[in-house]
């Protein structure tokens, strides 16, 4: 067997394969699948596991719901989890770990890197991480809300090489599959434009839930930071085979030459913003002449509650979303100086303090 190249690798398992009769865990999948992250630690690969289902796998124990109600499918998940996890524990002869995470916890940026030490910790050990979202306690606010796109985030906080998607069809299709007879696979994704998002559908499977539009948006965040990503049929054993032959079994996105740096990415991708600071200059003025340098008179409003080394949105008057930065200034420091007439005391704030964003925090945006 020719060895993989890999170093660290991010495994996503849609909830189809965890329970495919939708009547609790079923091992008829996840044998494979655990055989193939068996072959992969034993070539020196780490391995980062992130496992949906935890609704499908916890739904058989409702047996009396009427009806699935976002505090009925909590339930079945916190449920499922333990089933679900106890079902993985048996295929491994090494130990496994459970991380239960939300976007709460990943667009902060002290819970962020705890999370990226503890699974550090865990492969230097030897421990295989299990992921996925804590559906218990997610709001609208806190959740990802798919595990597709949480994968992503947790492959770019793990830096990883691979993130690979297991599905229920062979890739990504100009037109689901599953509707259109003559839909075509397509082997290889070099950029991510509009025109591929256009082609995702919706899920048609009754336990999915994203469809292929997260898989793409997964796509994209993990190729931005370098991670080659792949969107595969989990049902099928020659796609591990393939896999393991250095083969592309599905669709593969290359990822991008020049990837984003660690922190950027995740105030692109991973960061939501408390604030919003409102400059008057344009795209070009603001932010790519000098980067980083927005006077206090050129703010024209503040907005939201957020303090020192919050992410906010900076964004210029015309709507045009110019970028995410780490604030330097308090929402209240930047609403005073934005409405003190007198630039003196701004400079000087400026002057003692530093620029209202540095440069090094900065996520350029596209003008969107
Ligand atoms: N262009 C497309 N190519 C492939 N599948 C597509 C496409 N558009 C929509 N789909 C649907 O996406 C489904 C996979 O997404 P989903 O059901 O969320 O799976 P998972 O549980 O694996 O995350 C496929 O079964 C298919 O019905
Ligand atoms: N956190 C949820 C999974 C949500 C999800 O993204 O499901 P899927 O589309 O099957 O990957 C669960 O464990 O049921």
């Amino acid at each position: 067997m020719q060895k993989l190249n890999w170093r660290r690798i991010v495994l996503k398992v849609g909830s189809a394969l965890i329970a495919p009769d939708q009547d609790g865990c079923r091992s008829r999948y996840l044998l494979t699948i655990a055989q193939f992250i068996v072959r992969c630690r034993s070539q020196g690969i780490e391995v980062i596991l992130v496992s949906s289902g935890s609704v499908a796998a916890g739904a058989h124990l409702f047996p009396t719901a009427q009806e699935r109600t976002v505090v009925m499918k909590k339930a079945m998940a916190a449920a499922g989890q333990t089933e679900m996890m106890a079902m993985w524990d048996r295929f491994f002869d090494f130990p496994s770990a459970q991380i239960l995470l939300t976007h709460g916890d990943l667009r902060d940026r002290e819970r962020y890197e705890s999370i990226r030490e503890t699974v550090f910790t865990l492969l230097d050990h030897g421990v295989l991480p299990i992921m996925n979202e804590n559906d218990t306690v997610t709001t609208d606010d806190l959740k990802v809300g798919d595990n597709d796109n949480l994968s992503a985030m947790v492959a770019a906080a793990a830096d990883a090489d691979a993130l690979m998607i297991f599905s229920d069809v062979d890739g990504l299709y100009d037109k689901n599959p599953n509707l259109h007879d003559d839909a075509v696979l397509l082997p290889e994704i070099k950029s991510i434009d509009d025109s591929i998002y256009a082609m995702a559908g919706c899920a048609t499977s009754a336990v999915g839930t994203g469809g292929m539009k997260t898989k793409i948006e997964a796509a994209e965040k993990a190729t931005s930071h370098g991670i080659t990503t792949y969107i595969i049929n989990g049902f099928k054993e020659q796609t591990f085979t393939k896999l393991l032959d250095g083969e592309n079994p599905g669709t593969i996105f290359l990822p991008y030459e020049k990837p984003m740096q660690e922190a950027i990415h995740w105030m692109t991708h991973t960061a939501s913003e408390q604030g919003e600071v409102v400059v008057a200059g344009s795209y070009d003025e603001s932010l790519e002449g000098e980067t980083g340098c927005i006077r206090g008179d050129e703010i024209v409003a503040v907005h939201g509650e957020f303090a020192v080394g919050d992410t906010i949105l900076v964004r210029s008057n015309d709507g045009t979303r110019l970028a995410k930065a780490t604030a330097n200034y308090s929402s209240c420091l930047l609403n005073f100086i934005a409405d003190n007439e007198q630039s003196e005391f701004s400079d000087k704030m400026q002057n003692s303090i530093g620029p209202v964003i540095s440069e090094k925090d900065i996520a350029l945006l596209e003008k969107s």
